[in-house]
């Protein structure tokens, strides 16, 4: 998946690059070869922000792309003029204020949704919480208006509480479809390939490790029996880049010493995940991704694991697979917390 997204993006750059030393007509023939792919629509809500400029970024050198909307409560008029320079496929368009959300959002295919503030040092992703829920809300109460069969990409956090929030929201305006609405956890995902590689010294463009559970501290699950190619680490190696996984984010509000949370990073996972949810759109076969979903392989009605995309959405919620002892424990020790962040977005949401 990782790779695929990297060969769509490398494609996008070298046609990019020969577009502009070529002809007229050959960047014709080049630009009529692309648009045989269906027309598709995304939307970027929190377009202006540390994600989301990198973001609009990589959903413009996506191919899959046709129509790139970017919206929200200040500075898009200009990150959409300069993203919409670059000669690739789709066309940009910059959306500011409430009154142009309608606009942003109508047709939408899939909706990006990195609005909201940023954790500072010492913050849990919950102290978010009474900010984003409210932003949250208004967001997707607007998506059930203007484009009810888009699906949801959710990066704001808590995840655990905004993914909850959002399907009540849909739920009560009664356009919930659970195949449609995905919290991004694919960052945790990002971070356990690159560490776990650092580690087991294994190629890391080779490896795959499923992160189930939620994403936020514990409820972050590396299952790295799982990963592949295996290794021998031992169990304190394990532990290690499990802790390390969980606490990716903190790793990176720290270093930022108040300037924010993790924006490069999460912009490459929102890409990689939204190109996956395309790709299912358009039909193509086995795309696997984690992502925090309604589910029913556990006890809660909300959580992580890797989930088969196809041309609605969730094709498929994969079980667990096999667990170590100590995942077992990481399992049963995550699900009050997670249970607990659900519960308080589904409560906010009905208030
Ligand atoms: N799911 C994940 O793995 C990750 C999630 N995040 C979360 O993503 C969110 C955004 O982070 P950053 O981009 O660093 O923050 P930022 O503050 O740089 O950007 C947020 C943007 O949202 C915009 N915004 C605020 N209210 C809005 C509204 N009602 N409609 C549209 N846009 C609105 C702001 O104007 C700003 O441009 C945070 O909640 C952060 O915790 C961050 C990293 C990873
Ligand atoms: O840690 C944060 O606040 C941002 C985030 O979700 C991450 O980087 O995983």
């Amino acid at each position: 998946m990782k790779a695929s997204m990297f060969r769509s993006v490398e494609a996008a750059l070298r046609r990019a690059a020969s577009a502009s030393s070529s002809s007229s007509k050959h960047l014709l023939r080049r630009s009529y070869s692309s648009d045989s792919k269906p027309e598709r629509k995304v939307a970027v809500l929190g377009a202006a922000g540390g994600i989301g400029q990198p973001l609009a970024l990589l959903m413009k050198l996506n191919p899959l792309v046709s129509s790139l909307s970017l919206y929200d409560i200040a500075g898009t008029p200009g990150v959409a003029a300069d993203v919409s320079h670059i000669n690739t496929r789709s066309q940009v368009a910059g959306y500011v204020g409430e009154e142009q959300l309608g606009q942003a959002l109508e047709g939408a295919d899939v909706v990006i949704i990195p609005a909201g503030v940023p954790r500072k040092p010492g913050m849990t992703r919950d102290d978010l919480f009474n900010i984003n829920a409210g932003i949250v809300k208004s967001l997707c109460t607007a998506i059930a208006k203007y484009c009810p069969n888009a699906l949801v990409n959710m990066i704001s956090n808590p995840v655990n509480s905004t993914v909850p929030i959002a399907a009540e929201v849909f739920k009560k305006a009664g356009t919930y479809d659970e195949k449609k609405l995905f919290g991004v956890t694919t960052l945790d995902v990002v971070r356990a390939k690159t560490f776990y590689a650092g580690k087991a010294k294994v190629p890391v463009a080779e490896v795959n490790v499923p992160v189930v559970g939620g994403h936020a501290g514990i409820t972050i699950l590396p299952l790295f029996s799982q990963a592949t190619p295996k290794s021998n680490l031992s169990d304190e190696d394990i532990k290690a880049l499990t802790k390390r996984t969980q606490d990716g984010g903190t790793e990176v509000v720290e270093a930022k010493a108040g300037k924010g949370s993790a924006t490069l990073s999460m912009a490459y996972a929102g890409a990689i995940f939204a190109d996956a949810c395309l790709k299912g759109l358009n039909g193509v076969p086995d795309v696997v991704e984690c992502s925090f979903v309604q589910s029913s392989i556990t006890e809660l009605p909300f959580f992580a694991s890797k989930v088969k995309l196809g041309k609605n959405g969730v094709e498929e919620v994969l079980g667990l697979g096999p667990l170590s002892d100590y995942e077992k424990q990481g399992l049963a020790s995550l699900i009050p917390e997670l249970k607990s962040s659900i519960e308080k977005g589904i409560k906010f949401a009905n208030q």
